[in-house]
């Protein structure tokens, strides 16, 4: 699709299309619609992550609580969307050992016993090993940090989400 079509969609078809950028939250989407005409998806990516920033530590926490777990319950059982499926495909984690999905379940559990929202990365950035590495070096942050942090993150894989959705060469200029 280019941004032209992005541009003549109602806001109902807007947030249908790019209700999912950011994992279950399509208010995202729903907000940024005022923004429209787009120039290109840069500028729809920036307008989101711009939405993100702003919302107080709480929003932020609130966009990461709506994050499956990453090799979790919910993807062994194959109720992830096809966007959370094919990232976590990417980064090699549904060919884990045992003792690798072990370690990641437990660091996970850990994760969300001290901050009360789970682990977010961008899978699309990250193989199994880095992931793992990034939970581990981050659990010594402190909350702020890390809603601050997984925000960023949440960023990064709804940019790859939208420019899946939308050619990044199309612009309106
Ligand atoms: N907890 C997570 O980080 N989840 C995810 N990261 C991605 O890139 N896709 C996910 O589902």
């Amino acid at each position: 699709m280019d941004i032209s079509a992005v541009n003549s969609m109602s806001y109902e078809e807007f947030i249908s299309k790019f209700g999912n950028v950011v994992e279950h939250c399509s208010l995202c989407a729903a907000a940024v619609w005022r923004e429209h005409p787009f120039n290109d998806v840069a500028q729809l990516s920036r307008h989101i992550a711009k939405f993100i920033d702003d919302l107080p530590l709480s929003g932020k926490e609130g966009i990461l609580r709506l994050h499956p777990d990453l090799a979790g319950r919910i993807a062994q059982s194959g109720g992830l969307t096809k966007e959370s499926t094919n990232e976590q495909k990417s980064a090699g984690l549904n060919d884990m050992t045992d003792d690798e999905r072990m370690k990641m379940n437990r660091m996970n559990e850990q994760y969300k016993q001290k901050f009360g929202f789970p682990f977010v990365i961008c899978a699309r950035q990250n193989k199994k090993a880095a992931i793992l590495e990034g939970l581990e070096r981050r659990l010594n942050n402190s909350a702020e940090q890390e809603a601050i942090t997984g925000a960023n993150e949440v960023k990064k894989i709804c940019d790859l989400r939208l420019r899946d959705i939308v050619d990044p060469t199309s612009s309106k200029l």
